[in-house]
């Protein structure tokens, strides 16, 4: 029997690779980002890189992300790209482990929920397998979505969540619920260096066109001339996080010494027709908004309370809404082909 140590842990963590303490040679950290050709992943292997001490290696299927989001790094020495399903195996040396992997905007989530909740659950337990092989420490990426439909509000990390376990979002929010259980598991039954983000709605360049997450919904409808679809009721909320405060965020919690779960998000909180009406004033004051259906179990509020992030991280978002959306719609502007009127 493992001996129970005092923090409930029952065994000390693995060894890392002896070169992580070699005398004579300090190797440079090497890093892995599962999810990395995504959105936020493209956009952490960027801030990665900047390091000259880290090596990347980046593991994705490509089911939503591209090679493209990492063109200027493909032939880099300290990069390499493998083609990969996070629901197999994989055998690499490394110290770190960013676990990104997983379809995040809800129409992809829910296109193949199978896929989805697999990924989140066999895709998290190999990388766990992976983290205690080698030593290595492991941060998740799990979502606001845990809190389901919060009936508290805003959200604080104490709150267990509202979530339906049989809808159809419950591939998404309940697969991380489990990939956080397993996390946990893992740290508890075999002492693995974890951290856990739960990440509240993130926009910023280099989101698919065709995401379908509402932001990058509307500012593509808006160049485009077509009606903002705005989901009933329209006074549901969100709190949109512009993408580099959430590199900056998780890389702050992979160094520092907090296993989460930790909210990583921006307070600021928006219905969607204030979105729409923003986007509208930023893009084209006459543009319509038309109202559309919504899906089942669409969250009517969310709001990330971040006191923790602020006193354990000391991180908060510097980009405001207004701020971000002209950085977005400029990056819209050059892959639409739809250049600004002078
Ligand atoms: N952007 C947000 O608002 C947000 C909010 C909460 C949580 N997150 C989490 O952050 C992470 C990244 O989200 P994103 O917005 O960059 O989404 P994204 O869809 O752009 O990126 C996800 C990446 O994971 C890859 N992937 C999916 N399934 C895989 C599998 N089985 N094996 C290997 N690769 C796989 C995709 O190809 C893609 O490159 C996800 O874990 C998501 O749940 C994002
Ligand atoms: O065209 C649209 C799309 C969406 N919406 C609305 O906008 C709100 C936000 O929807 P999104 O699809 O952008 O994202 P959601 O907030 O539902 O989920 C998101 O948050 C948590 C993350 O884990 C997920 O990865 C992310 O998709 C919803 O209320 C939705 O009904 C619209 O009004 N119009």
């Amino acid at each position: 029997m493992a001996k129970e140590l005092s923090n409930g842990v029952s065994k000390p963590p693995p060894t890392p690779s002896p070169l992580r303490n070699s005398k004579f040679f300090q190797s440079n950290m090497r890093i892995l980002v599962t999810g990395g050709a995504g959105f936020i992943g493209s956009h952490l292997v960027d801030k990665l890189m900047e390091n000259e001490k880290n090596e990347v290696i980046v593991a994705d299927n490509f089911f939503t992300g591209s090679k493209d989001n990492l063109r200027k790094w493909i032939g880099h020495p300290r990069f390499e790209l493998i083609r990969h399903d996070v629901t197999e195996p994989l055998l690499v040396e490394v110290d770190q482990i960013y676990h990104l992997a997983c379809p995040a905007s809800p129409i992809f989530y829910k296109y193949n929920p199978v896929k989805t909740i697999k990924t989140n659950v066999i895709g998290t337990l190999n990388m766990l397998g992976l983290a205690k092989r080698v030593g290595a420490r492991i941060l998740l990426t799990s979502t606001s979505e845990v809190y389901g439909d919060p009936l508290e509000h805003p959200q604080k990390e104490e709150y267990w969540g509202n979530v339906n376990p049989i809808g159809v979002r419950s591939c998404y929010d309940e697969g991380k619920r489990v990939a956080e259980t397993l996390m946990f598991d893992y740290h508890r039954q075999h002492g693995i260096e974890i951290r856990i983000a739960r990440i509240f709605n993130t926009y910023g360049p280099r989101m698919n066109i065709d995401d379908g997450r509402v932001v990058s919904n509307f500012i593509a409808q808006a160049l485009r001339g077509e009606p903002l679809t705005v989901q009933a009721p329209g006074t549901q909320t969100r709190s949109f996080c512009y993408v580099s405060d959430m590199v900056d965020g998780l890389i702050r919690l992979m160094e520092g010494d907090n296993t989460g779960p930790i909210n990583l998000g921006n307070p600021g909180e928006f219905t969607m027709m204030e979105l729409a009406e923003a986007v509208k004033e930023l893009i084209d004051p006459n543009v319509p908004v038309k109202n559309v259906e919504n899906t089942p179990d669409d969250p009517r509020q969310r709001k990330p309370d971040i006191t923790k992030a602020k006193e354990l991280l000391g991180w908060e978002p510097k980009i405001t809404l207004r701020q971000g959306l002209p950085l977005m719609e400029e990056d819209f502007r050059q892959r639409l082909g739809v250049p600004k009127k002078a």
